[in-house]
């Protein structure tokens, strides 16, 4: 096989997006979602294989930060768009992408890289650990009701709050909306900080045909003017000889307090004619499930979202804080990025951090994927270690590093990429 492997040129990103598009199954975007992907996509950080003109492999590293535990925002790669044509498969043309970019993000300076896989079981051999899991919920709100003990209170005394429809995608809605998230990325781990260009997709709409729902809608939570929470959404009517059965499908809904939280939530609930909300993504510690009268009949689920890489293991480890002090010798192995490989002195707490490499014998062992799932504190170590993923050398080492790792909220990445 003759191919070359090289970085993407803006004259190709019509070549290169349609062999993506093609191994995803060959259904293109629709026009303002390539305008959209087009704008996002960063030439220099992303890759193409070419077998003469035809463009066989594809794969992009986005530059985000990501929220961690301490609330840092750490330079990440968020790696994107990969594929493989389906006559190239099972030739290493992945993984010769996968070396060239982790090379490359270790380059760069970035010490994390991120994904969501399309299949779980293709990244793990390349370093990746799932981090993250998110909530599913299929709410029956003909019989759940939003019963929260007492109205709460926002933390200037008041309760009131006004709900106001608006149009979502204008600008500034859209703004005011952004404000609302950036102020959520710093207390949840697992978050983006988005660049400029990000807002649309939430809103992006793209004239593809939604199933019988509605277009997005957007509700903006306000109190004395200022927006302090909203939600995105589409109505799905339905009916049947019963009656009305509609469906609210939830996208997005952020609040700044517990009040603001509540009323949307609340509103979602109430819509005539419909008697089911479906959120696809919500955080897997998502406060509405301590406000339902039914949690039963919420059907939640987790499945897989976030996986993670520590490319560099010590300036990953110090870029977050730990929830209590910490003082561990971790032996990580790592083949695939075998410059991360041996003994690591991990010390730490809710401040702070240092990670050195150590010639101390190691208190625990582990691979660097169990590392990567135990990153955001989504996963605990000793949990791992029950699975015999983690070894505990030195007895006690593990309660005492699975407890510093732990994080009060859950990680949780609120959209794909
Ligand atoms: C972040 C994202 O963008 S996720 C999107 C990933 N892309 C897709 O799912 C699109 C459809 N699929 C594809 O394009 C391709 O099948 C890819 C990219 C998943 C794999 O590309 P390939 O070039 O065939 O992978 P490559 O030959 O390098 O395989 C490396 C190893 O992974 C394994 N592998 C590859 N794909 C899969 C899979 N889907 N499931 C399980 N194992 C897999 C191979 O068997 C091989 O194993 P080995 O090292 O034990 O021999």
């Amino acid at each position: 096989m003759t191919t070359e492997l090289r970085v993407l040129r803006p004259a190709e990103w019509a070549s290169w997006f349609g062999a993506l598009e093609l191994a995803f199954g060959g259904v293109p975007e629709t026009g303002a979602e390539r305008a959209l992907w087009r704008d996002l996509t960063e030439f220099e950080r992303s890759l193409g294989v070419w077998d003469g003109e035809e463009c066989v492999g594809t794969a992009g590293a986005f530059s985000f930060r990501l929220s961690v535990p301490g609330g840092a925002l750490v330079p990440t790669a968020g790696v994107t768009m990969v594929s493989v044509a389906a006559t190239y498969r099972r030739r290493g043309v992945l993984t010769s992408m996968m070396r060239r970019q982790l090379d490359d993000v270790r380059t760069w300076g970035e010490p994390l890289a991120v994904l969501t896989a399309s299949e779980p079981e293709i990244y793990g051999r390349f370093g990746y650990g799932l981090a993250a899991q998110q909530l599913t919920a299929r709410i029956d709100t003909s019989r759940v009701r939003i019963a929260p003990p007492a109205a709460p209170e926002a933390a200037d005394g008041s309760q009131e709050v006004r709900l106001r429809r608006v149009k979502p995608d204008d600008p500034a809605v859209r703004e005011a909306c952004e404000a609302v998230y950036a102020a959520q990325v710093a207390g949840r781990p697992g978050m983006l900080a988005r660049r400029p260009g990000w807002e649309r997709l939430p809103v992006l709409d793209g004239g593809r045909p939604k199933d019988g729902a509605s277009p997005l809608q957007c509700v903006l939570a306000e109190r004395h003017g200022e927006v302090v929470g909203f939600t995105l959404f589409r109505n799905k009517p339905e009916w049947d000889m019963a009656g009305p059965k509609g469906t609210i499908e939830l996208g997005d809904l952020y609040a700044r307090d517990a009040a603001a939280y509540v009323s949307l939530w609340r509103f979602l609930f109430s819509i005539d004619l419909t008697s089911t909300v479906l959120a696809d993504n919500r955080p897997p510690d998502d406060p509405f499930q301590y406000v339902v009268s039914d949690v039963r009949r919420c059907a939640l689920r987790l499945r897989d979202s976030l996986y993670l890489r520590p490319v560099e293991v010590g300036a990953a480890l110090e870029a977050r804080t730990y929830r209590a002090p910490v003082d561990v010798v971790l032996g990580v192995e790592d083949a695939f990025c075998p410059w991360n490989e041996g003994n690591w002195r991990l010390s730490g707490d809710a401040k702070g951090a240092s990670c050195e490499r150590t010639a101390d014998r190691p208190d625990l062992t582990l691979g660097v994927r169990e590392l990567a799932a135990a990153y955001l504190g989504g996963t605990s170590l000793a949990a791992l270690a029950r699975a015999g993923r983690v070894r505990e050398v030195r007895t006690g080492a593990l309660a005492e590093a699975s407890t510093a790792f732990g994080s009060d909220v859950a990680p949780w990445l609120p959209h794909g990429f």
